[in-house]
């Protein structure tokens, strides 16, 4: 079977076109190719297929083998594989995700994709929606959850997929591999949870680093950044545009009040094509 290994910011995936390639078990296959040792090695990975409402579709499986609605770092290199490989010549196009029909569209230099703006549609506010539990149709601002025995104050917000926004003082000193998973499958979430850990550098600058549900910690999360700039905007302390500085990169977010959409821009890169037995 041909792959193509892809990252954003260092959030990395394994991509199969199903165009040309046959996968009997997507789940299976995840978990088997993400595996750092035995397998690929990855965050993910992405299938592109074919789709009656838009020109194409992606799905998404973690490492563990679990489907994700949808993914930021991913859709920004499912775009630009379509693009590097010749599946389209269109500069902006539909995908179908869990989340919706949503619209990347390369950034070109001289015939070159430079980077990436995905209109990653409208957050999801609604407790219930996310899911998080307790709260029914009110949003999640600045809501009190403990964890491990230490409070904290969560704001959640939903691009298709459930994160958990924690605004910290230290991102860097925060101990994400002790607690991360806790986060994760806290009863609040019934869908578990990604979760970011952020500290505000000023107005338009925040660092973030993610456990992703499914994956652990990773590089960067595509949906996590625009969680974060959407939970920075309910909580006064960002404006409507933010840099997100993550461990593998940077994102800009911005969440445009006319359209209440939410756009992120960031690169895309391939990393290396191969061949794996299957
Ligand atoms: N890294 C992704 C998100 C991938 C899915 C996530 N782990 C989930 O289960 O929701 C991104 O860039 O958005």
């Amino acid at each position: 079977m041909h792959f193509s290994k892809w990252q954003g910011c260092g959030n990395d995936f394994v991509l199969v076109d199903c165009f040309k390639e046959n996968v009997d078990d997507f789940a299976a296959f995840a978990k088997q190719v993400c595996d750092r040792h035995y397998g690929i090695g990855g965050d993910g990975v992405l299938y592109v297929l074919p789709s009656d409402k838009a020109d194409f579709r992606m799905r998404i499986f973690n490492t563990d083998g679990s489907e994700a609605e949808m993914c930021g770092n991913g859709i920004r290199c499912f775009a630009r594989y379509l693009h590097d490989f010749g599946l389209t010549e269109k500069e902006a196009f539909t995908v179908e995700t869990g989340a919706g029909i949503l619209v990347p569209r390369l950034q070109l230099e001289a015939g070159k994709v430079t980077g990436v703006r995905v209109d990653m549609g409208e957050p999801v506010l609604e407790g219930e929606k996310i899911p998080v539990k307790g709260f029914g149709m009110d949003r999640v601002i600045e809501e009190d959850i403990t964890v491990k025995g230490q409070d904290y104050k969560m704001t959640c917000v939903s691009m298709g997929n459930p994160h958990c926004v924690i605004f910290v003082d230290d991102a860097e000193a925060f101990p994400i591999h002790e607690l991360g998973a806790s986060f994760e499958s806290h009863p609040a979430f019934p869908r578990k949870t990604n979760t970011e850990f952020v500290e505000v550098r000023d107005r338009q600058h925040v660092r973030m680093r993610v456990w992703e549900r499914g994956a652990a910690v990773t590089l960067a999360c595509g949906t996590g950044s625009c969680a974060t700039g959407v939970a920075g905007v309910l909580t006064g302390r960002t404006d409507r545009k933010v840099e997100v500085e993550l461990d593998g990169g940077k994102l800009m977010v911005e969440w445009d009040e006319a359209t209440n959409h939410v756009f992120m821009t960031g690169p895309a890169e391939l990393v290396f094509t191969g061949e794996i037995a299957y």
